[in-house]
């Protein structure tokens, strides 16, 4: 990717030794970009990735830097921050069953969390910030998602005093699951066909947005490219249900058949990544939508206009009501991501 917006900057990737710091690695690193901080907790993830990329990357690995942290302290976040010109904040703690049991460990990450690397950006003058979040955000039933739609209140109210300061334009992004990634459903059902177990489906009539690694990392440089102060971006995102997911894996890797094991805890028959309200307010940008922040303060009166208030949209946009693939294009969906390409390699072989 040719970036020269990004020509001897440094990036900051909180939580960056996850899927997406990998993604975004392999994005930038080859590019003219200064430098890379990762900022994470683990030591061993840290190293496997120093490893990783030493081998891959002889020649542009030292521009990765490796900082251990916790975003739940913000001294940590301070002590990284000098010299950082742009941010990409995806530390979260983001599993829905764990959230559900430690429902204080997400308001700690979650919340805090990236109300603490805010102040430190905005302290230390970093340029621009994107934060990632999750359509479990958008009426959010779980305590993952509750605690990632007060981030999201937490980015636009520290966006919108960062923007009178003229401190960094803090922006937000959100998308829906990242097929593929740690601990998700493919890679499940994948080791369950390999064992030769039938695969677990909650319930077949379930939709879920799908995305690649790519396709989210599109999503955070496009915000970053067009963001105003406390703007929300949201990619146009295909989805399938799991009955056609479970299929497209099964045409793949071979069906040793399936059992229904009913819906999680903290699970939605269908995910929204944009609600009716936020509908009213959005720029429909071609591949993406612009949600902007509500710039006015709370002295409300000033704002009063006669004539028809438009409140909410006719419809959320949803899993349920955006474009739906069949089985046939779920396979070519999810044939995208490399984690598909390398099982299949590993079956040929
Ligand atoms: O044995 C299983 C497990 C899951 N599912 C279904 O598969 C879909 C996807 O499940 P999963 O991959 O676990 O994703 P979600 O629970 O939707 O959310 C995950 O994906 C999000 C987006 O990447 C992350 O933010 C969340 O933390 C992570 O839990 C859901 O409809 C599940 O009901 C099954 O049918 N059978």
């Amino acid at each position: 990717m040719a970036s020269t917006i990004f020509k001897d900057k440094t990036l900051l990737i909180t939580g960056g030794t996850g899927s997406f710091g990998h993604t975004v690695l392999k994005h930038f690193l080859t590019t003219d970009i200064g430098e890379i901080r990762i900022f994470s907790r683990d030591e061993k993830k840290q190293d496997d990735m120093r490893h990783e990329l030493q081998a891959q990357y002889p020649e542009h690995y030292e521009k990765v830097k490796f900082y251990i942290g916790d975003v739940r302290n913000i001294q940590s976040l301070r002590d990284v921050m000098p010299g950082v010109n742009f941010i990409f904040h995806a530390a979260a703690l983001k599993q829905v069953p764990s959230c559900e049991f430690f429902p204080m460990e997400a308001v700690r990450t979650n919340i805090e969390g990236t109300d603490n690397m805010l102040h430190a950006a905005i302290e230390a003058n970093v340029e621009r910030v994107v934060c990632l979040s999750t359509d479990k955000a958008a009426y959010p039933i779980n305590a993952m998602g509750i605690s990632k739609a007060m981030m999201e209140h937490v980015i636009t109210a520290n966006a919108r005093v960062s923007a009178q300061r003229g401190g960094p334009v803090i922006c937000c992004t959100r998308y829906g699951n990242v097929m593929c990634s740690r601990g998700s459903v493919i890679p499940l059902f994948v080791e369950q066909i390999r064992a030769g177990h039938p695969i677990t489906i909650t319930d077949p009539n379930m939709t879920r947005f799908l995305m690649n690694l790519d396709e989210a990392v599109d999503l955070v440089m496009f915000a970053f490219e067009h963001a105003n102060p406390g703007d929300l971006f949201i990619q146009k995102s295909d989805a399938s249900t799991i009955g056609d997911l479970a299929k497209a894996v099964q045409t793949l890797f071979g069906d040793t058949g399936t059992r229904i094991i009913g819906t999680r805890h903290g699970e939605k028959l269908y995910e929204t990544l944009m609600t009716k309200e936020e509908r009213t307010r959005a720029e429909d940008m071609g591949g993406y939508f612009r949600v902007a922040a509500d710039t006015r303060d709370l002295n409300y009166d000033k704002f009063f206009v006669k004539g028809q208030v438009h409140t909410q949209a006719d419809e959320d946009y949803t899993s349920h009501n955006t474009r739906r693939l069949n089985v046939e294009q779920t396979i070519e969906k999810i044939m995208t991501t490399d984690y598909i390409k390398e099982e299949l390699a590993k079956n040929a072989q």
